[in-house]
């Protein structure tokens, strides 16, 4: 996985599909039945994805669970690191829940890097609806980690 995952570091067309994180990866692997199957492409200095949440990931009813929308929102965020060209982990995640976000409704999410500080990434992303009206913001702080963080033995 390790040398697969440092392949993913080279330059990406604007457009093209950025590959997933890992095959099994809760937001963006195909081979996990339980995740979001999410799909992200560079767009300028950032990254979007269309996204519709299906009833895997319902809260109230018709609602998607807010924590299924975080769980995106930071995959989404895992795809600028192709960019940035660096591992990096969440350290902080914040989510702003606008207006509900529906079960079966199209959105668009976008992120993109608002500052780069030492070890330390300051990210921006929206969630927005298909006539555009933004349904929810979030920030975040990543973390650059060496390869060593995915490999070292923990309790
Ligand atoms: C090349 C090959 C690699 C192999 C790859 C294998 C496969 C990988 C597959 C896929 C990966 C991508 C998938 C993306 C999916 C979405 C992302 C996730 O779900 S990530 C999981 C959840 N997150 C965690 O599990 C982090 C847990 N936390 C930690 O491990 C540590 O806290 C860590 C590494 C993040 C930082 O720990 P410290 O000890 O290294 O560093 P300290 O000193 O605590 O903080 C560093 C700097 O950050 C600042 N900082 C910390 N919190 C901050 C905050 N809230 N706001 C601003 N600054 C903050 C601190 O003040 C410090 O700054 P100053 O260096 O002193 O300038």
């Amino acid at each position: 996985m390790l040398a697969t995952w440092a392949e993913k570091f080279r330059p990406h067309r604007e457009g093209v599909d950025l590959p997933p994180h890992h095959e099994q990866c809760l937001g963006c692997g195909p081979d996990n039945p339980h995740g979001h199957h999410l799909q992200v492409r560079r767009h300028g200095d950032g990254v979007v994805a269309d996204h519709t949440f299906d009833n895997r990931h319902v809260g109230a009813p018709g609602i998607a669970h807010g924590g299924a929308v975080a769980t995106v929102i930071d995959d989404l965020y895992g795809f600028l690191l192709y960019l940035v060209g660096t591992p990096a982990v969440t350290r902080q995640l914040t989510v702003e829940y606008r207006t509900p976000v529906m079960i079966g409704v199209p959105y668009r999410l976008q992120a993109q890097v608002q500052r780069h500080e030492g070890r330390k990434l300051f990210l921006v992303a929206s969630i927005a609806g298909p006539d555009g009206s933004v349904v929810g913001t979030s920030t975040a702080v990543f973390v650059a980690v060496g390869i060593d963080h995915f490999t070292r033995e923990r309790q």
